[in-house]
This record gives C-alpha cells, structure tokens and sequence, in this order.
C-alpha cells in the first residue's frame, strides 16, 4: 500500500489529489505513476475502476512545463462520453498547476474547437478522426507534443480507429513518451506497440478473476417474452440508487427505455445514434440523479465513471466475456459496493458458463422474481416514504382533518389506506418489445471441447458468439452493431 504523499508528486497535484479525496494510491496507479515520471513507455492492464486515469493523468500533468504555451498531451480515447470524462478528470487534477486539458471529439462545432484550440490549452483529450480532422486543417500542430495516451485501446481497434490513430503516432516528434491502456492485448494492438512504442514496460495488475470482488453477480434464467417483466420486479423489489441496463441493440435501448418510462421509471435511453447533445444531456441527468435509470448499449456506457451505481442489468446477455466485464465494471466503482444481474435465455446457458469461466468468476443463479414480491418492494417503498415523511415534519395544518379521520375509523385502517394510496400501483399496460435472438456458441468454439475451456485463456476476445438468425451480423462486426 502506498499513499500519495509517499509518491513525490509535485505540490499542487498532490494537492488536487487530496482534495478530490484519494489518500491510497491505487495498484496500478502505485506502479505507473514512477514509471512514466522516469519517462518510460509503459503498456498498463488492470481491472475496470482501478484508477487508471489518474494512473497516467497525475504523471502526464507532472510532465506538463506551464511556462509553456503550447499543447503538450494528447490523450486518444474511443469515445466522446469518454473524452469528456477523461478531460474532466484531469482538469480537476491540474487545477492547482493551471492546466487545461481540452476535450475534442466529433459531434461538436468544429469552429468552436478551432476558437478553443487558440487558447494553446496544454493538453488535449481526443477522439482519433476528429483529432486527424483537426492535423490536416492544421489547428493542431502535433510538434509540440511530448507525451501521448492511448486510453481503452482495444476498444479503439475494434471501432475501426487503428489507422488513424497510427496516422497520428506517424506525424507526432519521434522524442516522446507514449502509454498504452489497454484490457486485451491483440495482434493488431501488439504490432502497434512494436512499431510506435521505445521499449514499453508492462504493468500488468493481475487478479484472480477479471471482476472485482466488491461486485455482486447474479444470473437469472429467463425466457426472452418474460425479461421485461422480471426487470420490473426486479427494479420494484430492490429500487437501485442509480443503475445501468444493458440492450444488445440501439433499437432494443429505445424499445426499452420507452417502455420503463411509460410504466412510471425515471429512465433515458443512450446510444450512438443520438446527437451528441441529447447524449450529454442524458448523462448530465443520470449524474445528478434527475433520472435514476440509464439504458445504454455497450459502446455507450464504456468507461463510463458514475460514482454511485448501485445496480447493472443485463437486460441482454453480452456478445462476450470482455464486454461482460467492462459491463460490469460500471458499478462497484473505487470499493464502493454493487450488484449485476444477468439474464439468460434458456438456450444462452452455455454462453453464460464461458463467461464464468473466462473470467474466472461464479455467478449466483437466483429464481425468477414473483408478483408478489414485487408487490411487497412496493408497499414497503411507501412504508420508507411515510417514515421519511413523519421524519421531516411539516403537517400541522392536517392536525384537524387526521382528528375528524380518527373519529371515523381506526388507526391501523387509515395508515393501511395511507400505505396504499401512496403504493405505485402496477401499470398494466401491455408492451411487447422487439424480440432480440439468442446468443448462440459459434461451431468452432465449442465443438470437440466438450464444453470445457481449457484452452480458453484469454480475455474474451476469442470466444465470439454469433446471432442464430440468419443474416445477423455476428460478434466480430462491433461497429455495425452497435
Ligand atoms: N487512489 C484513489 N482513491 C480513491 N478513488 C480513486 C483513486 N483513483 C481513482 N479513484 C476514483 O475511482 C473511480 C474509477 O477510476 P477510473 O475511471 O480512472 O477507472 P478505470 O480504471 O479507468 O476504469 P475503466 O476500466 O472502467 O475505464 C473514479 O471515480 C476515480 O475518481
Ligand atoms: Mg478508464
């Protein structure tokens, strides 16, 4: 274990650092943080929620000469969501040093980047193809850089990115520092590392699984017609504070974030077909808690640092174990605690056990959630808002009335009618959504192995599954699907 203050961190970061409430270093962040203060390469694995932001945000801004006026950092991350989260987190590092970090992605006004650019902030947060966009209009000279991170590169690989990105490495000064993170290491990837990267150090955090253990995982055997219903009871027997649901599709993200909140739920809907500013929004909300539900495909939500998710729900089992673990990985976030949930259709079974075994991990299988439960997660929510409302006071002027209603009929009657008035009542309406396939182990996969999978040791990315409906796309086309 090792403290901040143990780091040698300049002053002022050390500052942030404590003001945003970190005292421990983080494994990764213990190990990456001397590393690249030494001015190695450095290729970095861990867990999901372990700090790696910080891991090479606090080094990256060290690095930073604020007599400088030029940009310095670039960091490539796959998403604009991401971007933006990355940009934040390193603007509330950087704040005591004066450093701006930018964030660039497509989806905004070019123009107003260009005025932005202006400012010579001292590091920018980028999507590859709206940063490329930027270099061939020449607002950013890529000269000046001394240190670039590739965050979530094998998302960014398997969004079609790679070219780009090694467009960018190909243009940017040959004396630089580059970092890597990244969850899987694949070919294309490693090739990369070899081409673009001095001598990188590993810094591989192992675990015993890939899930981390303040992470609770259930699965729930469920028929396709019935996981609506089931996610209702579910979301009625144990309301989370914030949680995520997970749809294989866009159009099942919209089915289903149109259904929830027809039925009452404070719920948005987030995939790559919004307008950026309606994605924003949506994520403002869901971190403020105006909405408590978020509905989001895989793309959307990855990466994505929401403190205080209490609850995922995978409305649909996902293509594969690395997605399941990065799925996850949005609850449980820092220590804090977190439950997922996964539905199986009977025939997606197999696949659930490859998950298990890939990541190394059991899920505890639950029964089906009844009506009656949820009926009862019911009551007893408007059992904790009567008490909340007898806690806070402030019903003087029904003195009188709770007097005359007290002559009329018993105690116990009226706080039972109390209780049911304030009870949501079940919304009957009938919603059908769009049926999604089963998940089916592609031939190769399983045949002769008996389904075991021994020979199975990586992160997930060699035990695609494909739709079993003709014409579908399977897994490896990422992109199109999502
Ligand atoms: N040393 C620390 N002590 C306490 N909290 C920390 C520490 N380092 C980071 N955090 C917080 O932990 C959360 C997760 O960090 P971060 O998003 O960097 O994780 P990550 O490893 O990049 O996860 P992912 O793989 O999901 O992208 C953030 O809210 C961050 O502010
Ligand atoms: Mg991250």
């Amino acid at each position: 274990m090792t403290l901040f203050k143990e780091l040698n961190l300049d002053q002022q970061i050390l500052r942030a650092v404590e003001q945003m409430g970190f005292t421990e270093a983080t494994p990764i962040q213990e190990k990456v943080i001397p590393f690249v203060k030494e001015g190695k390469d450095l290729i970095g694995q861990a867990q999901t929620g372990t700090g790696k932001t910080a891991a090479f945000g606090i080094p990256l801004l060290e690095n930073i000469d604020t007599e400088e006026k030029v940009t310095q950092g670039l960091v490539l991350a796959p998403t604009r969501e991401l971007a933006n989260q990355v940009a934040e987190e390193l603007n509330k590092l950087g704040r005591f040093k004066g450093i701006e970090a930018l964030p660039i992605y497509g989806g905004q006004e070019i123009g107003r980047q260009i005025k932005a650019l202006k400012r010579r902030p001292q590091i920018i947060v980028a999507t590859p193809g709206r940063f490329m966009d930027h270099m061939r209009r020449k607002t950013i000279r890529p000269q000046t850089l001394k240190m670039i991170v590739l965050d979530e590169a094998d998302e960014m690989l398997s969004m079609g990115f790679i070219e780009d990105i090694e467009t960018i490495l190909a243009e940017v000064p040959k004396e630089r520092q580059t970092l890597l993170f990244s969850a899987t290491m694949p070919k294309r990837l490693q090739s990369v590392t070899k081409n673009f990267m001095k001598d990188p150090e590993v810094v591989a955090i192992k675990s015993k699984g890939l899930t981390v253990s303040s992470i609770e995982q259930r699965y729930i055997e469920v028929p396709e017609k019935q996981k609506l219903d089931t996610l209702r009871y579910l979301l009625d027997i144990d309301p989370p504070e914030l949680s995520i649901i997970f749809g294989r599709t866009k159009r099942r993200v919209d089915e289903l974030s149109e259904a929830l909140s027809q039925v009452g739920y404070a719920v948005e809907g987030i995939h790559g077909d919004l307008r950026q500013e309606r994605r924003d929004k949506v994520l403002r909300k869901f971190k403020k808690g105006t909405i408590n539900i978020l509905v989001a495909t895989d793309v959307a939500a990855r990466g994505l640092d929401v403190t205080g998710v209490t609850h995922v729900y995978n409305f649909d089992l996902p293509q594969d174990s690395e997605s399941y673990v990065h799925r996850i990985g949005r609850t449980g976030r820092a220590g804090e605690k977190g439950v997922a949930f996964t539905f199986v259709t009977p025939r997606e079974m197999e696949h659930l056990k490859d998950i298990e075994a890939t990541t190394k991990s059991k899920m505890k299988r639950q029964s089906l959630p009844t009506y009656a439960e949820a009926m009862a997660g019911r009551y007893q929510q408007a059992i904790d808002q009567l008490r909340e409302t007898v806690r806070k006071g402030g019903y003087e002027d029904l003195d009188e009335a709770a007097k005359g209603l007290l002559d009329e009929y018993g105690a116990e009657t009226l706080v039972a009618a109390a209780l049911k008035m304030a009870t949501k009542e079940p919304d009957d309406k009938n919603i059908k959504l769009t049926e999604e396939a089963s998940l089916r182990p592609k031939k190769s996969s399983f045949r002769g192995k008996s389904g075991n999978n021994k020979g199975n040791k990586g992160r997930g990315r060699n035990n695609k599954f494909s739709f079993d409906k003709q014409g579908r796309k399977g897994g490896r086309d990422r992109k199109a699907r999502r």
